[in-house]
């Protein structure tokens, strides 16, 4: 794989299921253990941003091995929620695109100008679609 190669979540999945295998570490990679191991790494990403106040978009003045920290983090994010979907047998690109197109069907582009009140009322009363 060159640098050039975008990178998939199809790659992602294999580099996971290569990486449990070589170690023998399939039989931890349970869906349990892995969601579990997956919120342990949203509250690492948290301490990031914890105590700092808003910041704005593109981390302006954030140092650079603060970034590169930031992005270590929500890759461990990334990598957990890629194993566990693979794990469940949850095709994750599928399901996100179409989640993605029922997102836009339940909140129509020109009615939807504040995101602050997407509930009931925009939602057709379903607040868990
Ligand atoms: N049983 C395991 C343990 C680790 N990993 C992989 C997935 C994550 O990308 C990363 C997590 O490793 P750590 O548990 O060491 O977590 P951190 O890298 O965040 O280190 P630390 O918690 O010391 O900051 O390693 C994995 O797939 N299965």
């Amino acid at each position: 794989m060159s640098e050039q190669d975008p990178v998939t979540l199809d790659l992602l999945k294999q580099k996971m299921s290569d990486f449990a295998k070589e170690r023998d570490w399939e039989r931890f990679h349970s869906p349990r253990n892995l969601l579990l191991a997956m919120v342990g790494e949203v509250g690492e990403l948290s301490e990031i941003f914890q105590w700092k106040g808003e910041v704005p978009k593109g981390l302006p003045d954030w140092k650079e091995e603060e970034k590169v920290h930031l992005g270590e983090e929500l890759s461990d994010v990334l990598l957990y929620l890629v194993r566990l979907s693979d794990i469940c047998g949850v095709d994750l690109g599928k399901a996100a695109l179409r989640k993605v197109e029922l997102n836009a069907i339940k909140y129509p582009a020109k009615v939807c100008e504040d995101p602050s009140s997407t509930n009931k009322d925009q939602s057709n009363g379903n607040e868990h679609a």
